[in-house]
């Protein structure tokens, strides 16, 4: 064994990690120590890249700790939740002050903010480091986005740069701020990548639907749309995935797949905080509940045989393709709009001095929802960082001035012709409920006073009022005035 020679490590060798340290040991003059707890992941990995790059292969974690040199810092990408904790326990009891424990892997943000608490009173760094790319990405550059302590992005940091996406010449890490920092980020940006998701497959539905068109045309609309302001990763994959057909059968691919969408939680976390912080992210929620909708077959079969006959799709009209495209850009709009707005939020509530325009930049490149469209994000937060909506940014607001009227016609083609859009239409309520001048919350607060003495506001003076709904129905204030 090589004592204290790899400046680095990675624990976990399942896809993301043995792909993490293939890129780490492919960069100038990094060692990079491995260990996995069942060992055959470790010598798999030696065995198929070992002569990729400079590896310390463990078969112990006291080996691998040994292995490495001091300040030690070691990845831990295992699964999220148990796995990770028990990872922590082991590497807290071998490490010694001054250390940087970084957990790579998909944590819940309160767990990080727990765990950094507790490995910091032991004097040891803890990073919470979301890690975005699938594994790809962790080969060959991901979007990385640290929490933590800046003293230990001091250390981390040339390393993560040195493994991390470049976009426009930027290496595509930031330290987001302290602590669980990282990981809410991260979460928000798998909430994104629901809510984009859901929108093209909803495009998708109105282009075979109502379009008529063929998997494999619509294929060729998406190539097209990823030239322009859509352009983006999930677009260009949606393509691939569009065009492929099945060997067995013949048919399109997307035809023989069961259609229930999968979730590991990240997008359920995101809406649960963003319910929390008292975020309105109906867009990314309707992704998510899109999903659970999906799954839940027993309901669809039981609600198929009672339902009304389906409409017959009507007539999609002229240029209906640029109208879905526009629907879908608006859309998108919203659904980022309401992953900044939980990330603004969040900053406030755990004290994080979160750069949003540098979130949006370490988003452009390595992680799914890579795309050129966050360029546009960073120049709005340059004009003003203090926005309270993207949607007030002047490219925003006029991009989606410009589409609303199509972005209208879709919502209603597809109410029409039967064709689910939750998300197309959580995003038009959403914009039409901040853009409308009245809303119909009046007439809640006067349901929730009559029968909860619940008090309501006036538009046209100071004070907290009640009507005495069974008694004269006066109104009295309830204010001490
Ligand atoms: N897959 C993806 O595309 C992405 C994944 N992530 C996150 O990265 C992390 C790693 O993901 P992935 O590579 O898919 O691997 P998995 O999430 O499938 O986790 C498997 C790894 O965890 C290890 N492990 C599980 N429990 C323990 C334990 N109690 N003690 C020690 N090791 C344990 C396994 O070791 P063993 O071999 O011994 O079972 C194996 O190395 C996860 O947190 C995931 O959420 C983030 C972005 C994308
Ligand atoms: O973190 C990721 C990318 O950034 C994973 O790809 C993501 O977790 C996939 O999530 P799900 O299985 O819930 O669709």
């Amino acid at each position: 064994m090589t004592k204290q020679s790899a400046n680095i490590g990675v624990i976990g060798l399942a896809v993301m990690g043995s792909n993490l340290a293939r890129n780490l040991a492919s960069r100038e003059g990094n060692v990079v120590a491995v260990y996995n707890r069942s060992p055959e992941r470790t010598r798999q990995l030696i065995a198929e890249h070992g002569s990729e790059g400079d590896f310390v292969p463990s078969e112990t974690i006291e080996e691998f700790v040994a292995s490495l040199q001091p300040p030690r810092t070691a990845i831990i990408m295992v699964q999220a939740g148990k796995g990770t904790d028990a990872v922590i326990d082991q590497l807290a009891g071998l490490f010694e002050p001054g250390d940087i424990i970084v957990d790579g892997g998909n944590a819940d943000f309160h767990d990080t903010i727990r765990r950094e608490k507790a490995i910091s009173a032991k004097g040891l760094n803890f990073v919470g480091a979301g890690i975005s790319g699938g594994e790809e990405g962790a080969l060959n550059g991901p979007s990385i986005m640290p929490g933590g302590s800046a003293e230990a992005y001091k250390t981390l940091g040339p390393i993560l740069a040195s493994i991390a996406a470049v976009a426009e010449g930027e290496p595509c890490v930031t330290h987001v701020g302290t602590d669980g920092a990282g990981h809410f980020v991260k979460m928000i940006h798998n909430g994104i990548e629901y809510a984009d998701m859901q929108l093209i497959a909803e495009a998708f539905d109105l282009l075979r639907t109502v379009g008529g068109h063929e998997p494999a045309q619509i294929a060729e609309v998406f190539q097209a749309w990823n030239t322009g302001d859509l352009e983006s990763y999930l677009i260009e994959i949606t393509a691939e995935v569009l065009k492929q057909v099945d060997a067995d059968t013949g048919k399109p691919f997307v035809d023989v797949v069961l259609d229930q969408a999968g979730q590991k939680g990240t997008g359920v976390w995101t809406v649960q905080n963003a319910l929390d912080l008292g975020v309105p992210v109906g867009g990314i929620a309707a992704a998510v509940f899109a999903r659970s909708v999906s799954s839940h077959p027993e309901q669809r079969r039981a609600v198929q045989r009672t339902a009304a006959a389906r409409p017959t799709p009507v007539s999609p009209g002229e240029n209906f393709e640029d109208a879905v495209r526009a629907a879908l850009y608006a859309s998108k709009v919203v659904a980022y709009a309401q992953g900044f707005d939980a990330i603004i939020a969040a900053a406030k509530e755990y004290n994080w001095d979160i750069d949003k325009g540098a979130v949006a930049k370490i988003w452009r490149a390595g992680c799914i929802i890579r795309a050129q469209f966050l360029n546009r994000i960073v120049e709005a937060y340059e004009r003003n960082p203090d926005l309270e909506t993207l949607l007030e940014d002047e490219y925003f607001a006029r991009a989606v001035a410009d589409g609303v009227d199509a972005w209208r016609r879709i919502v209603s083609v597809a109410a029409l012709s039967g064709v689910p859009v939750p998300g197309f239409s959580a995003a038009l309520s959403y914009y039409d409920s901040l853009s409308v001048e009245r809303l119909p919350a009046a007439l809640i607060q006067g349901q929730r006073d009559f029968f909860g003495a619940h008090t309501y506001k006036r538009i046209d003076k100071d004070g907290v009022f009640h009507t005495m709904w069974g008694a004269g129905r006066n109104e009295v204030r309830q204010d001490g005035h």
